[in-house]
């Protein structure tokens, strides 16, 4: 486990397990900063691995020290498809995750499955407005944005974080809070998406990457690999207040320069 100042601090572990023990002991550390000192913790998900490699929150002691009853879940990004459909986000979160946890139902908040992504990128933001009314979801100090406690995200072989893709126009949105895209090159193709905006007023972001597969595109994210890095999405993420931390295992990490 180490530290690297620009790009956030760095994790790497041995091994999926050990990866997953401290990713959720972090996760747990937070949830507990926050519910003290606000009173709720309002965290948003991504899909993909990153659920399977939080299943540790599931279990002692988490199950007992954790005040699940201050959750408030959302989701990064999400794919527009039936809530009960295999490529759904939220159904994978609750199949693995939020279905084995005492989470209040009315304080998980998912898309609307039966609108075009348009108007559920444009719902779900509402939403998101109304609670950030009631500080649920706490406010930036340093933009028009919500500051989410936590904003937990995957990165695809691609450098590809939420539904923000590499040389897609989503990366230039700055007004909205949620967005969509119907063009994704990875199916299914719409899909709703946290922008970059928001991601970084987070007070928290942390980005879980495993596998040799996403190896090079974690060294462009995190090393200093000089300027055509810059246009990879993951390399976007830069917190302007918040903490940023990877958790990488020592497959993702190999390439990294400053680690090996
Ligand atoms: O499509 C998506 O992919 C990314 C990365 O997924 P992974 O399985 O390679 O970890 C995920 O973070 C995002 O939420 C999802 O919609």
């Amino acid at each position: 486990m180490e530290s690297k100042k620009d790009r956030g601090e760095v994790r790497i572990h041995e091994n999926l397990d050990e990866l997953s023990t401290d990713l959720a002991d972090y996760v747990a550390e937070l949830s507990e900063a926050s519910v003290k000192e606000r009173g709720v913790f309002a965290i948003a998900l991504s899909g993909g691995s990153l659920i399977s490699l939080m299943r540790n929150l599931c279990g002692a002691p988490y199950n007992k020290t954790v005040d699940w009853s201050k959750w408030y879940i959302f989701w990064a990004d999400e794919r527009v498809v039936a809530k009960n459909h295999v490529d759904s986000n939220y159904k994978l979160a609750k199949d693995h995750l939020l279905s084995k946890l005492p989470i209040v139902p009315s304080h998980v908040h998912s898309i609307n499955d039966s609108l075009t992504a348009e108007e559920a990128a444009t719902e779900y933001e509402f939403v998101i407005r109304q609670l950030v009314r009631t500080r649920v979801i706490n406010v930036s100090e340093v933009s028009d944005c919500p500051k989410f406690d936590l904003i937990l995200l995957g990165m695809g072989p691609d450098g590809h974080v939420a539904s923000l893709f590499p040389n897609h126009s989503v990366l230039e949105e700055k007004n909205e809070w949620v967005t969509f895209i119907t063009t994704s090159p990875k199916p299914p193709p719409e899909r709703i998406t946290f922008t970059l905006p928001v991601i970084n007023s987070a007070a928290n972001v942390v980005v879980v990457v495993t596998g040799g597969g996403k190896a090079e595109a974690a060294r462009l994210a995190i090393d200093d690999v000089g300027p055509e890095c810059e246009v990879l999405p993951a390399r976007m993420i830069e917190p302007v207040v918040g903490k940023l931390v990877w958790f990488l295992d020592s497959q993702a990490g190999s390439k990294l320069k400053s680690f090996s």
